[in-house]
C-alpha cells in the first residue's frame, strides 16, 4: 500500500503521545500544530507501509513548539496483535480504510530500517527520503528480529537478536544529535567503555536515530545497585562494607569507566574553559524555573543561592564534550567491565544547551545523586516499617550512599578533590537536583521527595 494521500487527521496524535512512556510534554496542555512526512519505507512487496511522520506540537503555557518522530505501520484491515500501539484510522480517497499502529512495536515495520542500514554498507544509502550511513569495519546482521524495549525510556529502542540495537530519537531537535557525535567520537577511538555504534540514519540535517553494538551480557548498572540496597536492608546487622551485595567496587570501576571516557572526550573533541559566573547564572536561571513548577523549593532558595554565588567566584572552569545526563541507568555491567550508555544530555535541554562543552563535574554529580537515589527508592518499598525502624533503614541506607560515594569519587579524581573541585561537585549536584525535583513533579510525583530531600540537605550544617 501507498501512503495516505490525504494527510492524517493531527487530532489522532494528542491521546496516542500522553499514553506513552517516552513523550516529555505530560501534564502540560498542547496542540498539535503540524504532521511533516519526513520519508515511507517499504515497496508494499508484503511489508506494511512505514510513514516517518514529525509531530509538531505548540504548548498553551508558553506557546513554545516540539517536534516528535513518530513513524506508523499503515494496514488496511484492524492487526490487532498491534492493538496496544494503535494510533488511529481513517479514510483515504485512494485507500479507503487506513488502520495506523506505532510502527516501532511492529516486527515487520522495524526490519525495514535494518534492511536500509543492511544497504549503506559502502557508503550512505537513500530510502524513501531518509539518508542511512554506516561506521567502517562494523558488520551488522540484517536478518535479525527486532523486539522493542520496554522499560523507562525517552526514546524507543529496538533490540536486533543479539547483534543490533536501534535507537530511535522521540523528541528531534534539526541538527545533530550528541548521542550519536559523542558514540562515533569514542567508537573511532576504539574506546571499551561504549556500546560501538554501527550507523546512524538521518532526514537532511536532522538525526533520526542510530544502530549500536547489542550488549549481550549487560545488566543495568541501576538494578544492580538496587540489589545491592536490599541485601544491605535484608540483614539489620551488618554494614554496607560487610554486605553481601557491597557495591563499593562497582562504584570504583565505574569511576575509573567515567575517567576514560572524559579522557577521551577531552583529547578528541574542543577543549575549553567557560566562565563559573556563567554556569552560575544558568544554574539560577535554571532554579527561577524550577521554583514555578516546584513550589516546595522555596524554603532551600537561599541556601542554594549562596552555593551558586560561591561557584560564581572560581574565574574560568575547564569545559569539554560530557554525557550530559549521567546516572546508574545509563551505565550497564558487561562481562568486559562497565559502558555508558545515551550521550543524548537531558531530555528537557534544547539541543543547543545539550552540545555545548560543560564541566566533567557534571557527570560526576550525575553518579552521586544517582547512589542517593538508589538508596531510597528501596527504603520506599518498606512502608510497613514503623518509625524507629526506618530511621534505622535510613541511617544505613545514608552509610551505603557515603560509601559509593567516596569510592567512586576516588576512582575517578585519583586522590582528594581540591577546595574549588568541591565546590563545582557540590553546585553541581545541587542543580541536578533541582533538575530532578522538576522531572519528577511531572513524571512520578510520589518520588519528588527523594531530590527534595537532597536539596534540603544543602542548607542543612
Ligand atoms: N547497546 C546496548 N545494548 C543492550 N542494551 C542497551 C544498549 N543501549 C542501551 N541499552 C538498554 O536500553 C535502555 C535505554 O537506553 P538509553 O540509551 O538510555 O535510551 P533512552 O534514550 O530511551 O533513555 C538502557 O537503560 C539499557 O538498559
Ligand atoms: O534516562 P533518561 O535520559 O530518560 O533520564 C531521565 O529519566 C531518569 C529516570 O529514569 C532520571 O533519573 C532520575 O531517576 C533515576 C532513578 O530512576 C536516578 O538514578 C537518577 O539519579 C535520577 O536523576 C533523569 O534525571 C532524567 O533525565
Amino acid at each position: 500500500m501507498n501512503a495516505p494521500t490525504q494527510g492524517i487527521d493531527p487530532a489522532v496524535f494528542g491521546p496516542y503521545l500522553t499514553r506513552t512512556r517516552w513523550f516529555g510534554g505530560k501534564g502540560r496542555d498542547f496542540t498539535v500544530s503540524d504532521v511533516r512526512r519526513l520519508g515511507v519505507l517499504g515497496d508494499g512487496d508484503g511489508d506494511p507501509t512505514v510513514d516517518v511522520l514529525l509531530v509538531e506540537l505548540t504548548y498553551a503555557d508558553d506557546g513554545t513548539t516540539e517536534l516528535y518522530q513518530v513513524p506508523l505501520a499503515y494496514y488496511t484491515e484492524p492487526e490487532h496483535r498491534l492493538d496496544h500501539a494503535f494510533v488511529g484510522w481513517w479514510e483515504d480517497a485512494e485507500i479507503g480504510w487506513v488502520h495506523a499502529y506505532d510502527a516501532l512495536h511492529d516486527r515487520a515495520a522495524t526490519r525495514l530500517w535494518l534492511q536500509a542500514f543492511g544497504a549503506a554498507a559502502d557508503g550512505p544509502a537513500e530510502a524513501g527520503g531518509l539518508t542511512f550511513h554506516r561506521l567502517p569495519g562494523q558488520e551488522i546482521d540484517t536478518e535479525a528480529s527486532g523486539t522493542l524495549f520496554t522499560g523507562e525510556q525517552s526514546n524507543s529502542s529496538i533490540a536486533f537478536g543479539e547483534d543490533s540495537v536501534l535507537k530511535l530519537f522521540r523528541k528531534v531537535t534539526p541538527g545533530p544529535n550528541p548521542d550519536i557525535t559523542t558514540h562515533e567520537v569514542l567508537t573511532l577511538a576504539d574506546s571499551p567503555d561504549v556500546a560501538h555504534l554501527y550507523g546512524w540514519v538521518e532526514h537532511g540535517d536532522t538525526h533520526l536515530g542510530m544502530l549500536q553494538q547489542f550488549l549481550r551480557t549487560a545488566t543495568d548498572g541501576w538494578d544492580l545497585a538496587l540489589t545491592s540496597v536490599r541485601n544491605l536492608y535484608a540483614d539489620p546487622e551488618l554494614a554496607p562494607r560487610e554486605a553481601g551485595g557491597d557495591f563499593s567496587g562497582e562504584a570504583g570501576r565505574l569511576g575509573d569507566t567515567l575517567r576514560e571516557v572524559h579522557v577521551v572526550l577531552h583529547e578528541r573533541l574542543e577543549q575549553t574553559t567557560v566562565s563559573a559566573d556563567f554556569v552560575a547564572g544558568q544554574m539560577n536561571a535554571r532554579l527561577d524555573a524550577a521554583l514555578r513548577v516546584v513550589p516546595l523549593l522555596e524554603p532551600h532558595e537561599p541556601a542554594l543561592r549562596a552555593l551558586f554565588d560561591r561557584l560564581a567566584g572560581l574565574g574560568d572552569v575547564a569545559a569539554q564534550r560530557v554525557h550530559g545526563d549521567l546516572h546508574l541507568g545509563q551505565t550497564l555491567r558487561t562481562a568486559l567491565g562497565w559502558k555508558i550508555v545515551d550521550f543524548e544530555g537531558e531530555p528537557a535541554k534544547t539541543l543547543a544547551e545539550r552540545i555545548l562543552p560543560d564541566s566533567p563535574w557534571r557527570d560526576v554529580a550525575g553518579m552521586l545523586r544517582s547512589f542517593d537515589y538508589a538508596a531510597h527508592a528501596v527504603e520506599r518499598s518498606h512502608d510497613e516499617l514503623d518509625e524507629v525502624a526506618l530511621a534505622e533503614l535510613r541511617t544505613r541506607g545514608a552509610e551505603w550512599v557515603e560509601r559509593n560515594q567516596r569510592y567512586f569519587l576516588a576512582a575517578y579524581a585519583g586522590g582528594d578533590l581540591t577546595e574549588d573541585q568541591r565546590t563545582l561537585v557540590t553546585a553541581y549536584t545541587a542543580d541536578k537536583a533541582v533538575y530532578e525535583t522538576v522531572y519528577e513533579t511531572r513524571n512520578r510525583p510520589t518520588w519528588v521527595d527523594i531530590p527534595l530531600a537532597a536539596v534540603a540537605r544543602i542548607g542543612a550544617p
